[in-house]
């Protein structure tokens, strides 16, 4: 079985093609291989934050479909920063730079876009639709929507906005002192706890420091996975936030830089004629290595006869984050 490592913003995730496997791969296998694959400790190559799998679409300009798996095995509707790096995958195997992508609740538009530094190859995608409603967020806070309000029995001091674009987001605009305090962690933990009253499905927690008029840090504890390195979906819905909140709505069409633990990347927070809002996430699609392991291998958690090789891109990539944080 091929495996391709990859990342967006330090955003790590294996892509597993359905079509070059041979073979329909099921349910139970996918949710034991993310498991197996992702362990940190016991993984392959270090691990990963999740598993990307590719399955073929027969519509005209959606070359394929992406499905996101979690590291702890279950499924996400969106990965912001996987999709960059599926939109890459597809253009490559297709000879397309602009095209759609199928998700669960929509096909989505990417493009190849300018490199944000030499080596560094980088895709423009699209994060919609987008959800302010408790049911969309499979929320239950005693409220229909979230704007900046408090939640006592989360914080006494902090406000939070809860957004779905569509998977769901908790998000606080904290001080430099919270953002890096463990203030993220007991609060999204016990989130993700799965007995929790007020998500009990779960919601990737993110807190974002205002760095300059268009310029946030997001740092994020996912769903599924815990602290990763930058989660797409939520630097892209504390884009909106920041848009609605804090620019008094002067923010849309703006090209934003968001940075976070693994790098950076750009969004720009768009308004629909209809209302609706939708966002675009400019970032790195980087390939790490491509790898060959067995199936059933894997599933057992042995990778002593599986294969890496690495492609050179991370050194770029390495240069880039390098650079932005001089
Ligand atoms: N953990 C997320 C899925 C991955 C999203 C993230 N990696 C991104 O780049 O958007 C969830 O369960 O909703």
């Amino acid at each position: 079985m091929e495996l391709i490592k990859v990342h967006g913003s330090g955003n790590d995730f294996f892509i597993l093609d359905q079509e070059k496997l041979g073979r329909k791969i099921s349910e139970t296998e996918l949710k034991r291989l993310a498991i197996k694959v992702c362990d940190r400790k016991h993984g392959f190559h270090g691990g990963a934050d999740g598993i990307l799998c590719v399955l073929p679409e027969t519509r005209d300009d959606v070359l394929g479909r992406m499905r996101v798996i979690n590291a702890d095995g279950s499924e996400a509707s969106m990965c912001g920063n996987g999709l960059r790096t599926v939109a890459r995958y597809l253009s490559e195997k297709n000879g397309k730079k602009s095209f759609k992508v199928a998700t669960m609740y929509a096909d989505l538009e990417v493009e190849q876009a300018n490199e944000l530094a030499p080596g560094v190859k980088t895709f423009s995608v699209e994060i919609s639709p987008v959800s302010f409603s408790a049911d969309d967020l499979k929320m239950h806070v005693g409220k229909e929507e979230l704007h900046e309000d408090k939640l006592e029995m989360l914080s006494g001091e902090l406000k939070f906005s809860a957004v779905a674009v569509p998977n769901p987001h908790l998000i606080s605009f904290v001080d430099h002192e919270t953002l890096v305090s463990e203030d993220l962690g007991r609060i999204a933990s016990y989130l993700n706890d799965g007995k929790n009253a007020l998500f009990p499905d779960g919601v990737n927690v993110s807190f974002v420091e205002i760095l300059s008029e268009n310029e946030i840090f997001v740092r994020t504890y996912e769903r599924g996975v815990g602290y990763t390195n930058a989660c797409g979906t939520a630097m892209s819905a504390s884009s909106l936030i920041y848009v609605l909140e804090k620019t008094d709505g002067k923010g849309f069409e703006k090209t934003l830089s968001v940075k976070n633990p693994g790098g950076m990347v750009k969004t720009i927070v768009h308004r629909k004629e209809d209302g609706n809002y939708f966002m675009s996430l400019i970032g790195n699609g980087t390939f790490v290595a491509k790898c060959t392991v067995s199936l059933d291998e894997a599933l057992l958690g042995d990778f002593s006869a599986a294969t890496w090789e690495e492609t050179g891109e991370q050194a770029s990539y390495e240069k880039f984050v390098k650079k932005i944080c001089e």
